[in-house]
């Protein structure tokens, strides 16, 4: 069998900020309203650093307006929900995202309550959550959304397969299960605990692994031409010696990626496949929640 199709999410991310701000321009000028994020980020954890400084970066490229609100890790919950109360309150920003993981004193359930369901552009409160579960219009998680537009781009109508998600998160598992339900897809949540995991997941025509283990998939889980779509990230020294000790990391999937291709339809890498269509989606939330709160759209 032919070698999986790669799924380039970098460059349909590239697309997608692009088409975000000839959206974000023809806001300005019909409307006069220039979209804002607000990102708040408690403690150094290392990676939500980078992640931030690109939501920053990536929100002025596209014409919006940024913050970042960098707290010390010993923040108190209290602390960090009178930021979330104020930028919920300040009428130049559309859209307040907490990065997480937040320090362990922190409860993460108390944060998102904190947020105004109508800037909450992690898709993340009850008001989101259900009313994504509903069919409604809602704000829905970017990394989900990524998978999604990913998914469609690769398959078009997805009406009627077979798709298992692996993981139950509230930011990932869930929401993923809702969308592709939206779809008309027949969905299976799988979990760690799930009995015969290969099993149901040799049953799957897409294949969405969210559980945060490394290269856990493998290549006989997968039905011949499924589409496997790699949510996970896990961080290792890098192989060469020399840059491990200057601290240079490599990225790798929950899929065993170099025996999935040779398996699999179309298949995401890491990097380069769903992590880059996690801004990417963040700043169409941020477009979509700036127009409602304006009263366009
Ligand atoms: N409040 C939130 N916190 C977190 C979320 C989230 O959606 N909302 N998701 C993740 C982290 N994340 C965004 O916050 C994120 C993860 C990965 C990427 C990305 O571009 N990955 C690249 C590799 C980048 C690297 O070298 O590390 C890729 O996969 O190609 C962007 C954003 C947890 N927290």
């Amino acid at each position: 069998m032919a070698q999986a199709k790669l799924i380039d999410g970098k460059a349909f991310a590239a697309d997608l900020r692009a088409k975000i701000a000839e959206d974000v321009a023809e806001l300005k000028a019909k409307h006069g309203v220039t979209p804002g994020l607000a990102v708040v980020l408690v403690g150094e954890d290392p990676a939500s650093q980078v992640y931030v400084r690109n939501k920053g970066e990536q929100t002025e490229a596209a014409g919006m307006y940024s913050e970042t609100h960098r707290l010390p890790a010993d923040t108190s919950q209290d602390e960090l929900l009178a930021v979330v109360a104020k930028l919920n309150a300040d009428p130049k920003i559309h859209g307040v995202l907490v990065q997480f993981p937040v320090p362990p004193h922190i409860s993460q359930m108390d944060v998102v309550a904190a947020l105004s369901p109508d800037k909450d552009v992690d898709g993340l409160t009850v008001t989101n959550a259900g009313r994504l579960a509903s069919g409604l219009p809602a704000l829905t998680p970017c990394t989900p959304l990524g998978c999604m537009m990913l998914l469609k781009d690769t398959l078009g109508d997805l009406s009627g397969k077979n798709a298992v998600v692996i993981g139950r998160s509230n930011l990932m598992g869930k929401p993923m299960a809702q969308m592709l339900l939206a779809a008309d897809c027949t969905v299976t949540i799988a979990h760690s605990r799930s009995k015969d995991l290969p099993g149901i997941v040799r049953q799957a025509d897409i294949v969405v692994a969210a559980v945060g283990r490394a290269e856990m998939v493998k290549a006989d889980w997968v039905k011949p031409g499924a589409t496997v779509i790699d949510v996970g990230i896990t961080r290792y020294p890098a192989r060469d010696p020399a840059a491990a000790a200057a601290g240079k990391t490599r990225l790798v999937g929950d899929v065993a990626f170099d025996e999935v291709k040779e398996v699999a339809g179309a298949i995401t890498p890491v990097p380069g496949g769903v992590g880059p269509m996690t801004i990417a989606c963040l700043l169409a939330n941020t477009l979509t929640a700036a127009k409602r709160l304006s009263g366009i759209a």
